[in-house]
């Protein structure tokens, strides 16, 4: 039997060493450099996926939004970005946003599984992390019912009681103005109790109360875990396997929501079965309404926290970038102050029935949404059909951004975009629900709360607490930046949620009735 023996190979067809090496290297970048490179999607008739970069992203991580703005300007109005595996259409202007989320919302309005958000700490519920089906129809029709115009008139009273003690609370504790004040606790517990009364029945009675802190932290860690670009464990499945921090964190927040809202939950349901008052609340709803909505006890509780979640960090995010830009634009305040002592005076608060009388506070309050909306990206949507906009493809499954950023800095629709300029507004009467129903588009005040069958629930109560906020604020202090400690506007907290870095403000009591006012509004503790 003969053998076979290399040697017995004709030289010519042994390859060299040189040729094996480029045999593997070009193996090796068959395989690899997809994983780096965008790649063209086509359908059967040929339209392409819409422009974008040529990399594949893992994550953008700090200011996204400044990369899609560029990108903007770069690749035009609809362009198309990868991270990781994940196909992501951004839309920079007013009109494609209006064609593709509210002409076609019924392909355009579902929600992506990210690993993070919706399979690891909301598990596919909370309204926000739901597909666009059934259960999502649902969930989101009870909880509107506690978020229409006529739930919030409601609700009045609440809010304006609030209203006070957030007054009360910064001017007790910056002892009349002489000591300054960081409003990031005041503000969160001002939102937080409006949102806790409208969930709970309940509220908190200080800020040093033990819901404060761990509801407050909820809500930034979840800020911080959810952001849109932000975590390369969405977008590369192997990290999603192994026991990472960031998994851990996701997991950890699953449970604590469980834990807090669900004791509150419990707690409800305990006094309801005493025969005991319980304010009309959504815990009240859910658990008089459950069986007949088929909810399971998580349902509840993710339901519940939704309204913390989504309602607290936002609005009060807001309320702290009011603060924090009110100061360096005197002649601003100086307009404010004088618009409310011409039409409400100094004797009493400005309330929600003066809000269309004071034009000037609606347009501030328009403008710092603008400027500093909480959520640059929105909550991204997802695609359920293949859709061709003119003539660039958007297959199914494909990631919808709406760039609020490069919308509100849109200088045809915002002359001098960068610039705080509340006279911009001046003319526009239309609340924000209104105004995102307008036919032309280019008239809509901003994008903060979204867009199209999406759009956030929570707007009209969100309007009604930072009216009575802001315009509280300001019938009350006269608003300064500390000496030598200016506070900076460009920089921020959060990867979702956005809030300006910790800073102090001066508040000044403008006239003697604050502290009279503020004195017949005593805290109250309620019974939960
Ligand atoms: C100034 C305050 C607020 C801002 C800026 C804000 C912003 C947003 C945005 C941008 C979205 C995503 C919309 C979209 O997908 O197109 C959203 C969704 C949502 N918001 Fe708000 N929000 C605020 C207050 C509230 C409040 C007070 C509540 C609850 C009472 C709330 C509950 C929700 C819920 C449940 C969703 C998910 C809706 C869905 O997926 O169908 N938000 N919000």
């Amino acid at each position: 039997m003969s053998r076979f023996l290399i040697a017995d190979i004709p030289a010519t067809l042994i390859p060299s060493a040189n040729a094996i090496l480029a045999a593997v290297v070009i193996t090796a970048l068959y395989f690899i450099v997809p994983l780096f490179i965008r790649r063209n999607i086509t359908d059967a008739k040929g339209h392409s996926i819409p422009p974008g970069p040529l990399f594949r992203y893992a994550f953008l991580r700090k200011y996204p939004e400044r990369a899609l703005y560029k990108w903007a300007q770069q690749y035009g109005p609809l362009f198309s970005v990868f991270m990781g595996n994940q196909l992501f259409v951004v839309i920079s202007d007013p009109q494609v946003a209006k064609d593709l989320l509210v002409t076609n919302g019924a392909i355009f309005s579902s929600r992506k599984r990210y690993f993070m958000k919706n399979q690891t700490i909301l598990r596919g519920r909370a309204i926000t992390a739901s597909e666009y089906d059934d259960t999502w129809r649902q969930h989101r029709s009870i909880a509107m019912k506690l978020l229409t115009p006529k739930a919030v008139a409601g609700y009045n009273e609440v809010l304006e009681y609030e209203a006070d003690i957030l007054i009360r609370s910064l001017l007790k504790d910056s002892r009349n103005g002489t000591l300054p004040v960081n409003p990031h606790n005041y503000a969160g517990r001002y939102a937080l109790n409006n949102m806790l009364t409208i969930s709970f029945g309940t509220r908190t009675d200080s800020t040093t109360d033990p819901l404060v802190e761990p509801a407050l932290h909820m809500a930034m860690e979840f800020m911080d875990l959810t952001g849109p670009w932000s975590n390369a464990i969405d977008f590369i499945e192997p990290l999603q396997w192994i026991p990472t921090q960031m998994r851990s964190r996701g997991r950890k927040l699953h449970d604590d929501l469980i834990k807090v809202y669900g004791a509150m939950i419990t707690r409800v349901r305990a006094r309801l079965a005493a025969g005991e008052h319980v304010p009309d609340c959504l815990a009240k709803t859910l658990i008089e309404t459950q069986k007949e909505e088929n909810l399971d006890e998580e349902d509840l509780c993710m339901l519940a926290a939704v309204f913390t979640l989504g309602g607290v960090h936002s609005t009060a995010g807001i309320i702290q970038w009011f603060l924090a830009l009110i100061p360096s634009h005197p002649d601003i305040q100086a307009r404010a102050h004088e618009e409310l002592d011409r039409v409400v005076g100094r004797d009493r608060w400005p309330t929600a029935d003066d809000e269309k009388n004071l034009p000037y506070i609606r347009a501030i309050i328009k403008e710092v949404q603008r400027v500093h909306a909480p959520f640059w990206m929105a909550t991204p949507h997802c695609s359920s059909e293949d859709f061709v906009y003119q003539g660039q493809y958007i297959p199914k499954g494909t990631v919808m951004v709406l760039n609020c950023f490069s919308l509100h800095h849109n200088e045809q629709r915002y002359n001098d975009s960068f610039t705080f300029n509340p006279d911009r507004y001046m003319g526009d009467d239309l609340s924000c629900a209104e105004s995102a129903k307008v036919a032309n588009v280019m008239e809509r005040d901003h994008w903060t709360f979204g867009a199209g069958r999406r759009i956030c629930p929570g707007l009209h109560v969100a309007e009604r607490e930072l009216f009575l906020a802001i315009s509280r604020l300001l019938w009350s202090f006269s608003m300064y930046e500390l000496p030598g400690q200016p506070i900076c506007l460009d920089e921020y907290e959060g990867l979702s949620g956005r809030t300006p870095l910790p800073y102090k403000v001066s508040l000044i009591p403008r006239h003697d009735n604050v502290l009279s006012l503020v004195e017949q509004s005593k805290e109250m503790t309620l019974e939960f």
